[in-house]
């Protein structure tokens, strides 16, 4: 069973349309990264998956359910860390977390929950007085009372400083271990990267790209540069190189050459060096980084990635 399913999902306000027609597939127990630039629809999404907000059109199913019909039914199955989420200032953290555990109506260990999230030290002072990252761990603890099925993380590394990030990246692994579908949007590329099965990118209202991140590389197909250290290269050992299939440009300095090719064109290139009568010493590659990935699919022209 998919743990999120939207079928034709459109949302309009007035004459905007925040999300328009979107198919999207989540299954059970992957972490799905939700990427797009600003006013792309991502809040809009998560908002008709929670039931805030009502579709205008097309179908929305949340862990098999319907998710404006059965949206008491979700909720208790889900956690979630909303974006700019206001903690209550007079409250203690541990009076947060048993506020989760009686609105979900179940039974769990404030303290361990607090544990989890780094702030067992500050359970008993008052959420007012907590920094932005300690109530961002609290959030999340609020979140995760209960198990969810489904854990839905609105820009969770809002306020964390690195080590609260790593935290947060191990949480959300671990979840996914116990089986739980992480649903997660973020503009930290680099958060992304490390804890996301599949992502998929936002743009105006569509979804653009929806793959592995190893998979929209591949569609982006910027290929790859590859660095080879050489004992001397001219001109015209490049010749070879340039006519393989997949190299796209070569260049030598010398006791460098550097060439933009795809990702499987690499051993054709160093074969081509050696059998020009050049010595390769060391070679690297440098991939696609996933913000040049982000930049191409949510950049320029609308429909210029074709993935
Ligand atoms: N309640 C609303 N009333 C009117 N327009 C809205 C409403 N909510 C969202 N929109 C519009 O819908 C579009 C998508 O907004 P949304 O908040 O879903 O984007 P987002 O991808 O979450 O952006 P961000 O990264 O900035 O949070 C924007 O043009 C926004 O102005």
């Amino acid at each position: 069973m998919a743990a999120i399913e939207l079928d034709g999902v459109t949302k309009r306000f007035g004459d905007v349309t925040a999300v328009s027609n979107l198919d999207l597939t989540v299954p059970e127990g992957e972490v799905f990264g939700f990427l797009g630039p600003n006013g792309a629809g991502k809040s809009t999404t998560i908002n008709m998956l929670l039931d805030f907000v009502r579709p205008t059109a097309g179908e929305v199913r949340v862990l098999g359910l319907d998710a404006g019909r059965d949206s008491v039914a979700v909720r208790r199955r889900t956690g979630v860390l909303p974006e700019g989420y206001d903690v209550y200032e007079r409250l203690t953290g541990r009076k947060h977390i048993e506020f989760a555990m009686r609105s979900k109506e179940v039974d769990d260990d404030a303290s361990a929950v607090l544990e989890r999230v780094g702030i067992a030290d500050a359970a008993d002072r008052k959420a007012g007085g907590y920094s932005k990252g300690m109530r961002q761990r609290l959030v999340l603890g609020m979140a995760l009372v209960g198990e969810p099925d489904l854990l839905i993380l609105d820009e969770p590394s809002s306020g964390l400083d690195p080590g609260g990030a790593r935290e947060m990246r191990e949480i959300v692994r671990s979840e996914a271990d116990r089986g739980t579908t992480v649903f997660f949007s973020s503009h930290v590329l680099g958060q992304v990267e490390a804890v996301c099965d599949r992502v998929g990118i936002m743009r105006g209202g569509n979804l653009v790209a929806e793959d592995s991140i190893e998979g929209l590389r591949g569609a982006v197909d910027e290929g790859e540069t590859l660095t080879v250290t050489v004992d001397a290269a001219s001109e015209d050992d490049l010749t070879a190189v340039r006519a393989l299939d997949g190299v796209s440009s070569a260049a030598t300095d010398g006791g460098t050459v550097t060439v933009s090719c795809d990702a499987d064109a690499k051993t054709g290139v160093i074969g081509a060096l050696e059998e020009a009568g050049v010595t390769v010493k060391d070679f690297q590659t440098e991939e696609t980084s996933l913000e040049d990935l982000f930049l191409a699919y949510t950049e320029g022209e609308e429909g210029e990635v074709s993935a």
